[in-house]
């Protein structure tokens, strides 16, 4: 089965009972799931069973970064236990996407989607100052997402904002994963670089990334059901 819809719901909860209990009310063919640090450090790799068992395809966003050899591992590990996309850090650089990469093409039965974190969403362009990076977060993504291209990668996570130049430059195969999606009056929260729904689809993304517009609203099926009718999936 393969959902229609873009949207990835990530399950940031500080338990496994508050994620099941949220996944039990989605369902697998109107969103795909996210398990992030939180809820994977909590609830070990049997949250991923459990949430293949319920049927979603899982995004598991761990951002490993790490030397080569590790991080190579990391993700063939993440690929062994059927998840259908896992990510690493673009600037972990291209020995280690490239490692990753040929560790995932040496397994007979890989599915799982290979993704590099470019810029954080939650950043701009004060933050990448502090860090040293002398760039628009546009320019820097685009740095990081070509180097991502051509170490192997099968995408990049980076803000709708930057989709559409990423998908003129990259190619439209090229997947961006794009989280800080905020439907119309939803709060920001720590987010900067932010988009609607509708404006992410249009500029080029491929799959949008939702946690506390959904999973904290008072009718959480209302919120997706109405983004996926916003999007015109038809479900
Ligand atoms: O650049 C990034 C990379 C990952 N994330 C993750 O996406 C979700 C967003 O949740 P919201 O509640 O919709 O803000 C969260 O799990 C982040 O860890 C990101 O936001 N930005």
């Amino acid at each position: 089965m393969s959902c229609q819809s873009p949207i990835v719901v990530a399950l940031d909860f500080p338990t496994m009972e508050q994620s099941i209990e949220m996944a039990k009310r989605l369902d697998p063919n109107q969103c795909r799931v996210k398990v992030g640090k939180e809820l994977f450090t909590t609830a070990g790799p049997v949250i991923l069973d459990e949430l293949h068992q319920l049927g979603f395809q899982i995004f598991l966003d761990l951002k490993f970064h790490d030397i080569p050899n590790t991080v190579a591992k990391a993700v063939t590990a993440a690929s062994k236990a059927g998840v259908w996309m896992v990510n690493i850090h673009a600037s972990g650089g291209r020995r280690m996407m490239e490692s990753s990469a040929n560790a995932l093409q040496q397994l007979t039965d890989q599915k799982t989607l290979l993704i590099a974190v470019t810029v954080l969403t939650s950043m701009d362009q004060s933050d990448l100052a502090e860090i040293g990076i002398d760039a628009t977060p546009e320019q820097h993504v685009k740095r990081l997402a070509t180097l991502a291209k051509s170490s192997g990668m099968d995408g990049v996570v980076c803000s709708a904002q930057e989709s559409k130049v990423l998908s003129a430059d990259l190619g439209k195969d090229f997947v961006l994963v794009t989280p800080g999606i905020r439907p119309v009056g939803s709060d920001q929260g720590d987010q900067k670089r932010i988009m609607t729904p509708s404006e992410a689809m249009a500029a080029g993304s491929h799959y949008l990334v939702m946690g506390r517009p959904i999973t904290q609203s008072i009718d959480p099926i209302a919120v997706l059901a109405k983004a996926n009718a916003d999007l015109g999936v038809m479900l």
